[in-house]
C-alpha cells in the first residue's frame, strides 16, 4: 500500500515539469495514507530529472517525524501536514512557483471565477491569504503557512472540496484533491485560469465575475451529488 503511495507521488511530482508548472526543484507533491496516518512527499531541493521512487520521503502525519526514507522531506512538509490534518477530504497537495498563478499571489489577489473553464473546477474565486506576520515569519514558517491557508478557507467560508486551491500571499499557489494526481491536475488548471485572468483583466480592469448562475450550471453539473472528490 505505502509502496503504491510512493509511486504515485513520484509520478505525481515527475509530471510538473512535464506540465511546465516548475522550473528547478521549485515544487512538490505529497500523497497521504490516512488509514496509517502517514504522508508520502519528495525530497528536498532533489531534480526531477533524477528522482526515484526510493527517494520519497514517508512523514507521520501529526508528528512530522521521517519514518522511512534517507532523504530530507520538502521544506514544505509542515504546510502539506497542516493542510490534510485540517482538509480531511484531501489525498494529494501540490505547491508550485507556477508563473501566472505566482504573479496574482505576489500581488496579493485572487483570481475571480470569469468564465466557464474556472466554474468547471472551482466553485468562486481562488483566494489569497493574508500577509504572514513577521511572528509567523520567525516562527514555525512552513506550518504557519498553513494555519494561514486554513483560516483563510474559514474565515471565507469557502468549502476546500469546492475550491481546491489557494494563493499564499508574496509567495505562490498550493492545490489539493482526491489524490496526488488529482491535485496536479487542479494545479495545472489553476496556473491556466491565472493566465488567462491576467489578460482578461488587462483587456477590461474592472471586470466583474461572471454570472451567479452560470457559475453554478457549470460547477454543480459536474461536481455536487455525482462529484467523485466528495463535497
Ligand atoms: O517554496 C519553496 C521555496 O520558496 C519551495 O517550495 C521550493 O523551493 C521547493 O522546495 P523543496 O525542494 O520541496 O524543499
Amino acid at each position: 500500500m505505502l509502496e503504491e503511495l510512493k509511486h504515485q507521488v513520484l509520478n505525481a511530482n515527475l509530471a510538473l515539469p512535464r506540465h511546465h508548472l516548475v522550473t528547478f526543484t521549485w515544487g512538490n507533491v505529497s500523497g497521504v495514507d490516512r488509514r496509517q496516518g502517514l504522508m508520502v512527499i519528495k525530497p528536498s531541493g532533489v531534480s526531477y530529472d533524477h528522482m526515484q521512487t526510493e527517494d520519497m520521503v514517508v512523514v507521520e502525519l501529526e508528528t512530522g517525524k521521517v519514518v522511512e526514507g534517507a532523504r530530507k522531506p520538502s521544506s514544505d512538509t509542515d504546510t502539506h501536514r497542516v493542510l490534510y490534518l485540517a482538509f480531511p477530504q484531501t489525498g494529494g497537495i501540490v505547491h508550485t512557483h507556477s508563473r501566472h498563478a505566482t504573479i496574482w499571489a505576489q500581488a496579493g489577489l485572487d483570481i475571480p471565477a470569469w468564465g466557464t473553464t474556472h466554474a468547471d473546477y472551482f466553485y468562486g474565486p481562488v483566494p489569497c491569504t493574508r500577509l504572514m506576520t513577521n511572528e509567523e515569519i520567525a516562527g514555525r514558517y512552513e506550518w504557519e503557512t498553513g494555519n494561514v491557508i486554513v483560516e483563510t478557507f474559514e474565515r471565507r467560508g469557502i468549502a476546500p472540496a469546492a475550491v481546491p486551491a489557494v494563493l499564499v500571499n508574496s509567495h505562490g499557489p498550493f492545490s489539493w484533491g482526491a489524490d496526488a494526481e488529482n491535485a496536479v491536475h487542479n494545479a495545472v488548471v489553476l496556473e491556466e485560469l491565472a493566465y488567462m485572468g491576467l489578460f482578461s483583466r488587462q483587456l477590461v480592469p474592472a471586470l466583474p465575475p461572471m454570472q451567479p448562475n452560470l457559475l453554478d450550471k457549470h460547477y454543480l453539473r459536474k461536481h455536487g451529488k455525482n462529484a467523485y472528490y466528495g463535497q
